[in-house]
C-alpha cells in the first residue's frame, strides 16, 4: 500500500513490474477502485511497469471536497506519472478513466506514449441524468443505485451467477462525497473537440452489452480519432477487465506490442 501526493491530493497506487519496464497507467470506472484491474493484471505480457490508482474521491485516495472537473482529475494523473517518474506511459482509462485519459492526451501530450479508451466516450450522458442520480444518492445513499448500476455493468450471463456480488459491495463502499464529485466532473466535461485534436497511438475498446457506455456510442467516439482503432468485446458489458479479462487484455497486448510499448 503506497500513497502520492499528487496535485493536491494523496492518491493511492499499486506498483508491479521490472523499475525499467515501460509503464502503463490503469484509471478505473465512476464506483469502482484500482481492484477493478486485479483480474486482468496476469493476462498482460511480461516486463511491464503496471500503476493502478484510485482517483481522487474513490478507494483509499484522498476525498477532497467537490465539485471535480475532468481536468483536474487528469491533471491528478499527470502529477502522479511525473512522481513517480515514469517517463512516457500508455495510459488505460475505463470509463470515466477514458475521460481522464483523453483530457489528459489533451493537456498532457508528453507524457503519454499511447491512450486506451476502453468503455467510454467523448461525453458519458448529459446533466439531467447526472443530476437525477446526484439527487437519488443524496437521498437515498450509494447502495440504493446498486441495483440498475449492476445492470449497467455486467452482462445477464454474468449477474446470473452471482458474480457482480463483490462489485456491488465495492460500489455502495465508496466515498459518497468522492462519488458525487466524479458524477459532476462527467457531467460537465466534453471532449468532443479534444478527441478530434489527438496526435498519438489511440486503442478503442466497446464492450456489446454495456448499458452505460453502448458500443455505438463508444465507436462514435472513436470515429472521432485520427487514426483510432477500435475493438469490441461482443460478450461483455461495461467492466470487461472484470467479466472478460483475457479478451480484454489481448486487445491491450497487442496495442502495446504495435506500437512498439514492449
Ligand atoms: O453508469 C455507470 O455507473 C457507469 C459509469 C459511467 C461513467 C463511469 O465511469 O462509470
Amino acid at each position: 500500500m503506497r500513497t502520492i501526493m499528487a496535485n493536491g491530493a494523496d492518491l493511492h497506487v499499486a506498483v508491479s513490474g521490472p523499475e525499467t519496464g515501460p509503464a502503463v497507467v490503469f484509471a478505473n470506472s465512476l464506483g469502482t477502485d484500482l481492484r477493478v484491474w486485479d483480474g486482468l493484471i496476469p493476462h498482460l505480457a511480461p516486463g511491464l511497469r503496471l500503476v493502478r490508482y484510485d482517483k481522487r474521491g474513490h478507494g483509499l485516495s484522498q476525498e477532497t471536497s467537490g465539485p471535480y472537473g475532468i481536468e483536474m482529475l487528469a491533471d491528478d494523473a499527470a502529477a502522479l506519472i511525473s512522481a513517480l517518474g515514469l517517463g512516457r506511459v500508455v495510459f488505460v482509462g475505463l470509463s470515466i478513466g477514458g475521460l481522464i485519459g483523453l483530457s489528459l492526451a489533451a493537456r498532457h501530450p508528453g507524457l503519454l506514449a499511447g491512450l486506451v479508451v476502453s468503455n467510454s466516450a467523448a461525453r458519458i450522458g448529459d446533466a439531467a441524468m447526472w443530476n437525477a442520480r446526484i439527487q437519488a444518492i443524496r437521498d437515498e445513499g450509494l447502495a440504493s443505485i446498486a441495483a440498475p448500476t449492476m445492470e449497467r455493468w455486467f452482462s445477464p450471463a454474468f449477474r446470473a451467477k452471482g458474480l457482480d456480488a463483490p462489485w456491488r459491495r465495492m460500489l455502495a463502499r465508496q466515498p459518497q462525497g468522492g462519488y458525487v464529485a466524479c458524477c459532476q466532473a462527467i457531467a460537465g466535461a466534453d471532449l468532443t473537440d479534444a478527441a478530434r485534436a489527438l496526435d498519438l497511438p489511440v486503442q478503442v475498446i466497446a464492450g456489446g452489452l454495456d448499458g452505460s457506455t453502448p458500443p455505438d456510442l463508444v465507436q462514435a467516439t472513436a470515429a472521432l480519432i485520427p487514426g483510432a482503432r477500435f475493438d469490441l468485446i461482443a460478450d461483455a458489458a461495461h467492466i470487461p477487465c472484470v467479466e472478460a479479462p483475457a479478451a480484454h487484455a489481448a486487445i491491450l497486448n497487442r496495442f502495446f506490442k504495435d506500437i512498439g510499448h514492449v
